[in-house]
């Protein structure tokens, strides 16, 4: 397999590009961004990137190179320039904390995400359904790890992680102790992109690390560009996993805010109750009160917890918060245009 095919390029990336990029551009896949630069992985290395002009003042923010976008560059040698960022395969981003809407990105192209979290920090169910639902909204595949269980537990802890395993598949793991790291591996396909994801201090670097077989990271390819001094310290990377896979380290992130929905098809980070909704009477139930509901009288009958119920009321109410802001925001541009088009149009010169 090439290094492409490694890093997980795919037809849906190949058919995008015209007969003239093939010829005449590098294809990369970007590991870090930097204030001032990026760092590509190419077929043969890594390179230090500057964004061409028409990028780096005609695109919005997010329409940038973020941590997982292919990206085709003219190569100078020692620099790099990006002229065009490829079609995103998909996004995982988040509702920035704050009243405000703002999309952050965290990465892009992703097949799994990798949700960390551990005992000692504490293992959080509602957390964990929040980042389950964003992961939808994102369209990405989730992959539940509990780390530090190497670490004593109480009844409590005990209870919270039965129920993750019954429910979503968590992996009960040990990066310092490598319990278990061979199911993880398992899951890990070549040419497949997964992003770790949890709070700061839940262990992602080191079970990457591990995942690596003793192999620092930072010996990998990536390591030849920091050489250059251009390097700051990085928030995201992603890296080639020695055995197949593309991993992407990313900083603590405790909460996923939400955004708008990718699909129709409800929370799915919660087992049951998607399921019961879909035999409520009315298509659009919302669930508070209606006759027929089979929501509430799960929740009646015990089938479902209070505390479950709750939360998955609070987030579908953050995302058509999301969504109304949105459409809140694009209505008043289109106001604010329609008024400077009238403004132009008698005379008015800006
Ligand atoms: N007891 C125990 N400690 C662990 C385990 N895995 C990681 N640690 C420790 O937990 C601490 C945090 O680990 P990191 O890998 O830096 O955590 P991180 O999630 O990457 O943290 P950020 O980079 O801040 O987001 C370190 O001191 C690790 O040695 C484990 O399985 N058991
Ligand atoms: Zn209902």
């Amino acid at each position: 397999m090439n290094t492409l095919n490694k890093l997980g390029w795919s037809h849906f990336f190949e058919s995008s590009l015209s007969f003239e990029e093939k010829q005449n551009m590098t294809i990369g896949r970007v590991s870090t961004v930097n204030k001032s630069n990026c760092i590509v992985i190419h077929e043969n290395g890594s390179k230090t990137c500057e964004l061409a002009g028409n990028l780096m003042f005609g695109l919005d923010e997010n329409e940038k190179p973020k941590t997982g976008d292919w990206v085709l560059f003219l190569d100078y040698g020692d620099l790099g320039i990006i002229s065009k960022v490829l079609p995103r395969y998909n996004c995982l981003s988040r509702q920035k904390s704050g009243k405000e809407i703002v999309e952050q990105i965290i990465a892009i192209n992703i097949d799994y995400a990798v949700i960390v979290q551990c005992l000692e920090i504490g293992l959080n169910l509602r957390r964990l359904e929040r980042t389950l639902v964003q992961l939808q909204n994102c369209n990405i595949e989730p992959i539940v790890l509990i780390n530090k269980t190497d670490l004593p537990i109480d009844d409590e802890q005990q209870e919270i992680m039965n129920f993750m395993i019954d429910t979503y598949q968590a992996i009960p793991i040990s990066a310092s102790h490598g319990s278990n790291l061979n199911l993880l591996k398992d899951k890990i396909i070549t040419g497949k992109s997964y992003v770790f994801i949890g709070a700061s201090g839940v262990g992602k670097s080191s079970i990457i690390n591990s995942l690596q077989e003793g192999n620092d990271l930072k010996t990998g390819t990536i390591s030849q560009s920091t050489m250059k001094g251009a390097h700051t310290t990085t928030s995201r990377e992603l890296y080639i996993l020695q055995n197949g896979g593309v991993v992407i380290d990313t900083p603590g992130t405790r909460e996923f805010g939400l955004t708008a929905p990718n699909s129709e098809s409800g929370l799915s980070g919660f087992h049951g109750i998607d399921e019961l909704a879909k035999g409520c009477k009315f298509h659009n139930c919302t669930h508070t009160n209606e006759k027929g509901c089979k929501v509430l009288k799960a929740v009646k009958t015990g089938d479902i917890s209070e505390d479950e119920y709750e939360n998955f009321m609070r987030l579908n109410r953050e995302m058509e918060h999301y969504e109304s802001s949105l459409q809140d925001r694009k209505q008043k541009g289109k106001k604010l245009s329609k008024i400077i088009k009238n403004m132009k149009k008698s005379g008015y010169k800006s």
